[in-house]
């Protein structure tokens, strides 16, 4: 069953090839995901996860690494799509974080600078630190080690700049006053992006399972709250989810009471049939892998092309220029959002 499960994942996936370990020592299994080098090495996070079993954590890895193809694509970056997921019991990674990070890095190693790790779920700056010290194929360490540090900032002005386009093209101006935009997730990217809503005269009402968060910009900003579970059903002008992917689905796409979504969160539709359901709802959809493109130009604009900060920002206010390009053509030729956002991608992709 579970060797099916694998075959049949890594048949579907049409990626470049898989490298994996099992760490006998603590346990971990490690997954680094090549998807595409078309553009040049692949670059993605690395995420570090308790999944249910080896094979679901594999199928991350495969998933998260075809949309990093894409998000590169769309940004012009010489990169392709890749991802790392390491898969660990969380009391054995926090009693052996250093051992299951060397692992990686000598797996990561052995790959030549095929592909580059980047913080994701659950590793930082600092961890990248610790792994450039055994591999140099690492973006984004802390700024005193010479990286560019956290992406955060820029993901949630990226996702910033898709809300102000999505405002535009389904509410017909930019300007975000007085819309109610609920904010799925206010971790590290959704707390900076619900700052910037407030700073532009919205009414931001946020959601997350860690009630601390909320009540943190409750009392900051006097934004509104809902419980987690009606986060995604909340009636609204703009839903920007930045918790989990496969938020919108067969089962929540009839229940959503919003005009347009535009958010960080990666990988939101749960199948691609998901596209067309918003289409024929009347949803407009940034599609993620534009909406949270800023971390790669975080990346890629500081370290790969030397970028002043305002260079850097005015790469990812343009991210909000191709979603109206990308929302023209999907209204054009009368297919979804993701589709269009996605042909564009591909056609940057001929070596
Ligand atoms: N950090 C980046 O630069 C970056 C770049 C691209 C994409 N993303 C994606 O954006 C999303 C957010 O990233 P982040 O760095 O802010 O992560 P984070 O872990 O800091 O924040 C995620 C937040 O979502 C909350 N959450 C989880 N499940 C929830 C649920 N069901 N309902 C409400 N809240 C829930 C968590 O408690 C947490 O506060 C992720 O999907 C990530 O993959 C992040």
């Amino acid at each position: 069953m579970t060797v099916d499960r694998y075959a049949e994942s890594l048949c579907a996936w049409g990626g470049e090839f898989v490298a994996s370990c099992h760490d006998a020592d603590t346990g971990a299994f490690m997954f680094i995901c090549v998807h595409s080098t078309a553009r040049g090495p692949a670059a993605g996070g690395l995420r570090i996860k308790a999944y249910d079993a080896p094979v679901s954590a594999m199928e991350d890895g495969l998933r998260l690494s075809s949309a990093m193809t894409l998000k590169m694509a769309i940004c012009d970056a010489p990169l392709g799509g890749g991802k790392s997921v390491i898969f660990v019991d969380p009391a054995v990674l926090e009693a052996q974080r250093p051992k299951i990070l060397a692992r990686f890095a000598a797996l990561l190693e052995s790959l030549h600078g095929t592909y580059y790790g980047a913080p994701d779920m659950n590793t930082g700056p600092d961890d990248m630190d610790f792994i450039y010290e055994r591999s140099r194929y690492v973006f984004c360490r802390t700024a005193e080690r010479g990286g560019s540090g956290s992406t955060t900032h820029h993901t949630a002005l990226g996702t910033f700049h898709a809300i102000l386009a999505s405002a535009e093209f389904a509410l017909g101006r930019r300007d975000l006053t007085g819309r109610s935009i609920v904010v799925q997730g206010v971790g590290g990217v959704g707390g900076a992006l619900v700052e910037m809503l407030v700073r532009a005269g919205a009414r931001v009402i946020v959601s997350d399972v860690v009630s601390a968060r909320v009540d943190d910009l409750v009392s900051r900003f006097g934004v509104a709250a809902v419980a987690p579970e009606d986060a995604v059903t909340t009636a609204c002008d703009i839903l920007a989810p930045c918790a989990t992917g496969g938020i919108l689905n067969a089962r929540s796409i009839p229940e959503l009471r919003c005009a347009a979504i535009a958010g960080a969160a990666n990988n939101q539709l749960e199948t691609p049939e998901d596209d067309a359901r918003l289409r024929d709802r009347g949803i407009l959809y940034a599609p993620d892998f534009v909406a949270s493109a800023g971390g790669v130009l975080h990346g890629v604009g500081f370290e790969l092309w030397k970028w002043s900060e305002a260079q850097v920002d005015q790469a990812v206010e343009r991210l909000g220029g191709i979603l109206l390009d990308v929302f023209a053509a999907a209204k054009a030729d009368k297919t979804g959002t993701r589709e269009a956002a996605e042909r564009l991608a591909r056609s940057k992709l001929v070596r």
